[in-house]
C-alpha cells in the first residue's frame, strides 16, 4: 500500500467546498453520478471507435447501494473504470488549467460564491462534505487488475492493489466486471443520505435524464393485511427516466426540465439566462441544445478555457473537448449537440475538417445569434444581464467573424454620453432607465445633419466621461459613445464604418470637424489666423515631444487636450503594446490641441516670457496628458514647473 499526498489545490478546494456549500450538500450525489455516467460514455465511445476495446462487454448501468446502519452509500458504475496512473491522476490532483488562480480568488472572497464554485465543477471532491472516509474500488476496462483507493479527505489518501472480490458485490452486476464503485462512510449528520427517499428524490432532481439506468437498491418490504411485514427482500428499481432529454419533442418537456438538465451539464446550481433546443431534419438532421450561463463561466479569459458543448453522434458521447464546435467567441455556451449524420467511429482529430460538422456550427451560430437578437428585442433587462456578462466575447467575434459582423455589430452595446430616464410602467413600478447603448440607438438620436458616430476610447469610464474631448460634443448636444473596453481600441477602428456612417475617434485629430457651425467656422478662421503664433510658440518650447500643436475647436472648459492623428495608433494602444513588451515601437507623438478661450493660452500669446511660455507650454501638455490616463514621464519636472507658476 502507498500513502500519496494530495495536490495543494485540492486541499484548498476540499476546504472550500466544505465552507461554501454546505447549504447545498446534496449536490455530491449528483457529482458523484455524473463521473458515473461519464465513464460509461468513455467507454462507450472506445468500444465503437477502438479496436482494443471492441470485445469488452458494455453493460451499462449506475447502481446505488445504502446501509441505513453503517451509514455508507455507494455508487458503482459499469464504466471505463481507472488504472493505478489513471487514479493517481484523477483523484488528487485537480488538472483542469487555471485551477490554481481560480481557487485562490475563491479563496480571498468573503462572500464564498458557492454559485461560483459549483460553476467551476466541485467534483468527486464534494463527496467529502457528507463522507469521513470515502473508498473507491476501480478496475478499468480490458484490464484485469482491481486498485482500492482510501482517504479520509484530510490530505493524503492510500493506494494498493486489491481483488474482484473486494468491489461490494452488487446484484445485476457480474462479479469481475470492470468499472468503478465509490463507497462513502456518511458522517453521523449526514445519515439521512443512506435513505431510500433522500436518494430517489436527489436523483431524480438532478440526474434524472442521466442516459443510462440508475437502479437504486433497497429492502422492499410486503405487509400483509394487520399492517404486519409478510416479506422482505433486496430488490433493485430503475429511478431515473435515462432519455436524452434533447431527443423529446419539446412539447413535451417543461421550462424545468430544461432548467435541471442544464445543472446536471454545467454544475452551475443556477438557472440558465437562456435555452434553444433545435432539431433539424432534411439534408443534415441533427439536435442542438444550447444554453447561456447567467454568469460568464470562470475561465472565459483563458487561454486554455474548457469548452461547454458536447458533441454525440446518435446519442453516443463522442467529446466534450472540442473547442471547434463552436466559434471562439461563443465559447460562453453550454450544451450539447447530437448529430444523425457523423459517422460513429469518427475519430477526434477527423472532427476538426468535418463538412457535416462545419454546416452545425454555422447554422448554430446563426440560431444563437438569432436568439440573442430575439432576446434584445423582447426583454431590455434580461438583455442588459447578458450584456454585462458577454459583451466582451461578442466584440471578439465582431473583430474576428467575417460572415457575422452584421448581426453582430447589431448585438454588442456600449456606455454612451446619452443618459436615459427611469420610466414608470402603468402599474407604477419603475423600468430603470438602459444602461448600455447600441449602434441602432444612437443612430435613431442622431443630428439630422451629423455625419458620422462619434466614440471615446483610452481609460477607464470614469476618466473618459470627464475628457475634455467631449467637451464641445456636449455642447453641441452631439452624442459619444463611451468605449472603457481595452478590446474597443482593437475592434471598432477595423469595423470602420456602421451602416453609412463613419465611425470616428473623438480623440482623433480631424474628428472635430462638424463641431462648429457656419458661424462658428468664420470665428474660428478668424482665431486660427490671430492664434497661430501661439500655436508656433508652444510648438517650439515643447520641441519634439508632439507631432504637432493645433488650435481646438472641441474644448470649451479645458486649456488643452491630447489627439492622435488619424492614423496612428491610439496612447492606449501604444500602452498596452509596452505593456506585452513590444518596446521597440516607434514613440506616438500625441498632436496637442489649445483652447484659445481658455485664460492660460491667451496669456502665453501675451507673454514674451521665454521661461513663462515654457513652463505653461509643458504644463499645458503634462496635463492633458494626466487627464487622458497616461503616466508622466518626469513628474518631478511637472511639479517644479507648476510652483514655479503658482508662484507668480
Ligand atoms: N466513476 C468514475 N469512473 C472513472 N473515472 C472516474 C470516476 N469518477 C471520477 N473519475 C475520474 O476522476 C476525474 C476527476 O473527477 P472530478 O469529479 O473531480 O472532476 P471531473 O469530473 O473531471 O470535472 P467536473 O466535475 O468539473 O466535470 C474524472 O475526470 C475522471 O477521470
Amino acid at each position: 500500500m502507498a500513502t500519496h499526498q494530495f495536490q495543494t489545490e485540492v486541499n484548498q478546494l476540499l476546504t472550500l467546498i466544505i465552507h461554501s456549500m454546505y447549504s447545498n450538500k446534496e449536490i455530491f450525489l449528483r457529482e458523484i453520478v455524473s463521473n458515473a455516467s461519464d465513464a460509461l460514455d468513455k467507454l462507450k465511445y472506445l468500444s465503437l471507435s477502438d479496436e482494443a476495446y471492441k470485445s469488452v462487454r458494455f453493460d451499462p448501468r449506475i447502481d446505488i447501494l445504502f446501509d441505513e446502519e453503517k451509514k455508507t452509500l455507494t455508487v458503482r458504475d459499469t464504466g471505463i473504470g481507472m488504472n493505478s496512473d489513471d487514479v493517481v491522476s484523477n483523484l488528487g490532483t485537480i488538472a483542469r488549467s487555471g485551477t490554481k488562480a481560480f481557487i485562490e480568488q475563491l479563496a480571498s472572497d468573503a462572500k464564498k460564491d458557492s454559485n461560483l464554485i459549483g460553476q467551476f465543477g466541485v467534483g468527486f471532491y464534494s463527496a467529502f462534505m457528507v463522507a469521513s472516509k470515502i473508498e473507491v474500488f476501480t478496475k478499468k476496462a480490458a484490464d484485469s487488475k482491481v486498485w482500492k483507493w482510501t482517504s479520509d479527505g484530510k490530505g493524503e489518501y492510500d493506494l494498493s492493489e486489491a481483488d474482484d472480490s473486494a468491489f461490494p458485490l452488487v446484484e445485476g452486476v457480474g462479479e469481475g466486471s470492470h468499472g468503478t464503485a465509490v463507497v462513502m462512510y456518511l458522517n453521523d449528520d449526514d445519515k439521512e443520505f443512506a435513505s431510500r427517499w433522500k436518494i430517489e428524490d436527489i436523483v431524480k432532481r438532478y440526474s434524472d435524464h442521466i442516459a443510462f439506468p440508475i437502479y437504486l437498491h433497497y429492502l422492499k418490504k410486503e405487509y400483509d393485511d394487520k399492517g404486519k411485514v409478510s416479506s422482505e427482500a433486496m430488490t433493485a428499481e430503475q429511478i431515473n427516466d435515462a432519455s436524452a432529454i434533447w431527443q423529446k419533442p419539446k412539447s413535451e418537456l417543461k421550462e424545468e426540465d430544461y432548467k435541471s438538465f442544464y445543472k446536471s451539464l454545467s454544475h452551475d446550481s443556477e438557472d440558465p439566462l437562456l435555452y434553444v433546443h433545435t432539431k433539424a431534419e432534411g439534408t443534415q438532421e441533427y439536435t442542438t441544445l444550447f444554453y447561456v450561463p447567467q454568469k460568464a463561466p470562470f475561465d472565459m479569459f483563458n487561454a486554455d478555457y474548457k469548452s461547454g458543448v458536447k458533441l454525440f453522434v446518435k446519442r453516443v458521447f463522442i467529446t466534450d473537448d472540442d473547442k471547434e464546435l463552436l466559434p471562439v467567441y461563443l465559447r460562453f455556451v453550454r450544451g450539447i449537440i447530437d448529430s444523425e449524420d457523423l459517422p460513429l467511429n469518427v475519430s477526434r482529430e477527423i472532427l476538426q475538417q468535418n463538412r457535416i460538422l462545419s454546416g452545425i456550427q454555422s447554422s448554430s451560430v446563426k440560431k444563437l445569434l438569432g436568439e440573442f437578437k430575439k432576446l434584445a428585442e423582447n426583454d431590455r433587462a434580461k438583455y442588459e444581464k447578458f450584456i454585462t456578462e458577454y459583451n466582451r466575447p461578442l466584440k471578439e467575434g465582431l473583430y474576428g467573424d467575417y460572415a457575422h459582423r452584421e448581426e453582430l455589430s447589431e448585438l454588442v452595446r456600449f456606455k454612451s454620453t446619452w443618459v436615459g430616464e427611469d420610466e414608470k410602467d402603468s402599474d407604477g413600478n419603475v423600468k430603470p432607465a438602459p444602461q448600455w447603448t447600441s449602434f441602432a440607438d444612437y443612430a435613431s438620436r442622431m443630428k439630422p445633419e451629423q455625419k458620422a458616430i462619434y466614440y471615446l476610447t483610452g481609460g477607464d469610464e470614469k476618466t473618459l466621461r470627464q475628457s475634455p474631448h467631449l467637451e464641445a460634443f456636449r455642447k453641441k448636444g452631439i452624442e459619444v459613445l463611451i468605449m472603457a473596453d481595452e478590446i474597443d481600441d482593437i475592434v471598432i477602428p477595423s469595423l470602420g464604418k456602421h451602416k453609412e456612417w463613419d465611425l470616428k475617434a473623438a480623440n482623433r485629430a480631424g474628428s472635430d470637424d462638424e463641431l462648429g457651425s457656419d458661424e462658428d467656422k468664420k470665428t474660428a478662421e478668424e482665431k486660427e489666423k490671430s492664434f497661430k503664433p501661439v500655436a508656433e510658440k508652444i510648438k517650439k518650447a515643447l520641441g519634439d515631444r508632439v507631432k504637432d500643436v493645433h488650435l481646438s475647436k472641441r474644448l470649451s472648459d479645458s486649456p488643452s487636450c491630447i489627439v492622435v492623428d488619424e492614423n496612428d495608433p491610439s496612447l492606449q494602444m501604444e500602452r498596452m503594446m509596452r505593456a506585452m513588451g513590444q518596446a521597440g515601437m516607434t514613440e506616438v507623438k500625441p498632436i496637442l490641441e489649445i483652447n484659445p478661450d481658455h485664460a492660460l493660452v491667451q496669456k502665453v500669446r501675451d507673454s514674451e516670457d521665454e521661461t513663462f511660455i515654457a513652463d505653461v507650454s509643458s504644463i499645458l501638455l503634462d496635463q492633458a496628458l494626466l487627464v487622458e490616463g497616461s503616466e508622466l514621464k518626469d513628474p518631478a519636472d511637472f511639479v517644479k514647473k507648476l510652483n514655479r507658476l503658482l508662484a507668480k
